[in-house]
C-alpha cells in the first residue's frame, strides 16, 4: 500500500478555506480531510517526480548556439568604421537570428507539436519588400550557425523556414501548459556598445517558471567586482542554468564543467554591492540612491546591460538588484523569467516594490507595483523598508 506524506500546514491552509459551520458534522470532516489529504498528496508526488532534464539540456544547447551567432555579428559590428556603426542592422540580424535559432533548435530537439514560444521579436518587418536584404543575412547567419553544430547537418533552412521559426514566437503565454519565453537578445544598448547582454531563456509550465537558462556571452567566469578587462587571460563567457528545486549552475560558454553557485549570505547592508541597469532611461538611478544611502551602502552602484545582473547576483558578486522603470514603461516576461529562477535557484528572493512575487502566468506582460527588486533573505526585509520610504518621499515631492 502506498504511503502519503502531506505537512499538516497544507492541510490547515485547506481546511481555512472550508465553509465550516455549526453544523458541519464531525463525521463530514473526518471524510473531507481524507480527500483533501489524498488530493494534496497527488499534487505533491507530481510536483516532485516532474523533471525538466531533456528541456534543460535542448535550452542550454539552443541558447549557447544562439550566443555563438551574437558574438559573431558583435565581433563585426565592433570592428566596423564609426559609419556602419551608426547603422542599427546588425542588431536586428543578431536579434531576429538569435529567436530563429533558438526556436529551430527547441523544435529539433523537443516535441515539436506541443511547442509555444512566447518571444520578443515577429516578423512583421522582414516580410516587407525593404526587409529582404535583411533576411538574406538572417538566413545565412543561421545556416552557419546550425551547421557549426554536427548534430544538425547540412540541410540548410530556406527564407520562409527562417520567418516561421521567428514567428513561433507569437505565442501569448499564460497560465496553463508549457510555454518557453525568449529574449534573444537581452541587453541591445549593451550588445551595440560591446558590454553585457545576455541571452534570456525560461520555460513556464502552469504558469511557474520551471528552467531558467542565461547565455551571457561578454561576462567574465570571476567575479565582476575583481575582473580585469586588461588581462588576456581571464575568460569570458557564462551559462547560467537553473531547474526548479535543483538550484543553479554556471559553466563557461564553450563548456566547462558546471559549479554550483548561491547568492551572498551578507547580512548587513552597509556592506552589499547593489546592480542596476546601466541606461539611466531604463531605471531610475536617482530612485536607487535614495534606497541604497538609507541602507547606508558604501560602494557605487554596479552599472550593467541586461539579465547578466541576475546571474551575477546568483553568484554573489553583488547582493542587490534595484530595477524602477520610468512610469509608463510595461514590463515583458522575457526580460525576467529566466533571471528569476537562476536567483531563486540559487536561495535569493525577487519581488515587486511592494514584495509581492513575480506572476508569469499573465500573459506577455508582467503587472507589477513599481518595479522589481532583488537580493537574499536576510536583506530583503530592511530593503523593503527602504523601497518604501523612498517611494513614499518621491511620491510627496511630486
Ligand atoms: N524604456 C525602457 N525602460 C526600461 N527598460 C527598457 C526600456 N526600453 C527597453 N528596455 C528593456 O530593458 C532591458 C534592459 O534593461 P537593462 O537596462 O537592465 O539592460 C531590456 O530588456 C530592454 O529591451 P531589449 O531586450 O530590447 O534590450
Ligand atoms: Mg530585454
Ligand atoms: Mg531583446
Ligand atoms: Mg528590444
Amino acid at each position: 500500500m502506498a504511503t502519503f506524506t502531506v505537512s499538516s500546514g497544507t492541510i490547515n491552509s485547506l481546511t481555512r478555506t472550508l465553509p465550516l459551520t455549526k453544523n458541519t458534522k464531525p463525521h463530514s470532516l473526518f471524510s473531507l480531510s481524507i480527500s483533501l489529504t489524498l488530493k494534496a498528496s497527488k499534487f505533491t508526488l507530481r510536483a516532485s517526480s516532474m523533471s525538466y532534464d531533456k528541456q534543460l539540456a535542448a535550452a542550454k544547447k539552443a541558447a549557447s548556439l544562439a550566443a555563438r551567432l551574437c558574438q559573431k555579428v558583435q565581433k563585426a559590428l565592433l570592428q566596423a568604421d564609426v559609419q556602419s556603426k551608426s547603422d542599427k542592422s546588425p542588431v536586428t540580424v543578431a536579434d531576429y537570428g538569435s529567436q530563429a535559432v533558438v526556436s529551430v533548435v527547441l523544435q529539433k530537439e523537443l516535441d515539436s507539436a506541443s511547442f509555444s514560444l512566447v518571444a520578443e521579436e515577429d516578423s512583421g518587418d522582414l516580410r516587407k519588400e525593404e526587409g529582404k536584404e535583411t533576411l538574406q543575412r538572417i538566413m545565412k547567419l543561421v545556416n552557419e550557425t546550425l551547421t557549426s553544430d554536427e548534430t544538425y547537418g547540412n540541410a540548410p533552412l530556406s527564407e520562409e523556414d527562417v520567418l516561421a521559426a521567428i514567428d513561433s514566437g507569437r505565442s501569448v503565454g499564460g497560465p496553463s501548459g508549457q510555454h518557453w519565453v525568449l529574449d534573444p537578445i537581452d541587453g541591445t544598448k549593451g550588445f551595440v556598445r560591446g558590454d553585457q547582454y545576455a541571452i534570456a531563456l525560461a520555460l513556464l509550465d502552469e504558469g511557474k517558471a520551471v528552467l531558467g537558462v542565461l547565455a551571457c556571452p561578454n561576462l567574465p567566469l570571476s567575479s565582476v567586482a575583481s575582473h580585469n578587462p586588461q588581462d588576456p587571460q581571464e575568460k569570458v563567457g557564462c551559462l547560467f542554468y537553473a531547474q526548479v528545486g535543483s538550484g543553479t549552475y554556471m559553466q563557461s560558454l564553450d563548456g566547462s564543467t558546471p559549479i554550483k553557485v548561491h547568492v551572498t549570505d551578507l547580512d548587513n547592508p552597509e556592506e552589499a554591492a547593489f546592480f542596476e541597469s546601466f541606461e539611466a532611461a531604463h531605471s531610475l538611478h536617482d530612485l536607487s540612491s535614495s534606497i541604497a544611502k538609507k541602507l547606508g551602502v558604501r560602494a557605487p552602484p554596479v552599472r550593467i546591460d541586461s539579465q547578466a545582473k541576475y546571474g551575477a547576483l546568483s553568484r554573489g558578486d553583488g547582493a542587490i538588484y534595484l530595477r524602477f522603470p520610468h512610469k509608463g514603461y510595461r514590463e515583458k516576461i522575457w526580460d525576467h523569467a529566466a533571471g528569476y529562477l537562476v536567483v531563486a535557484e540559487a536561495g535569493g528572493v525577487v519581488s515587486d516594490a511592494a514584495g509581492n512575487p513575480l506572476d508569469f502566468s499573465r500573459g506577455r506582460y508582467l503587472d507589477l507595483h513599481e518595479g522589481i527588486i532583488v537580493t537574499n533573505q536576510k536583506l530583503m526585509p530592511a530593503l523593503l523598508k527602504a523601497v518604501k520610504e523612498s517611494l513614499n518621499e518621491k511620491a510627496s515631492s511630486l
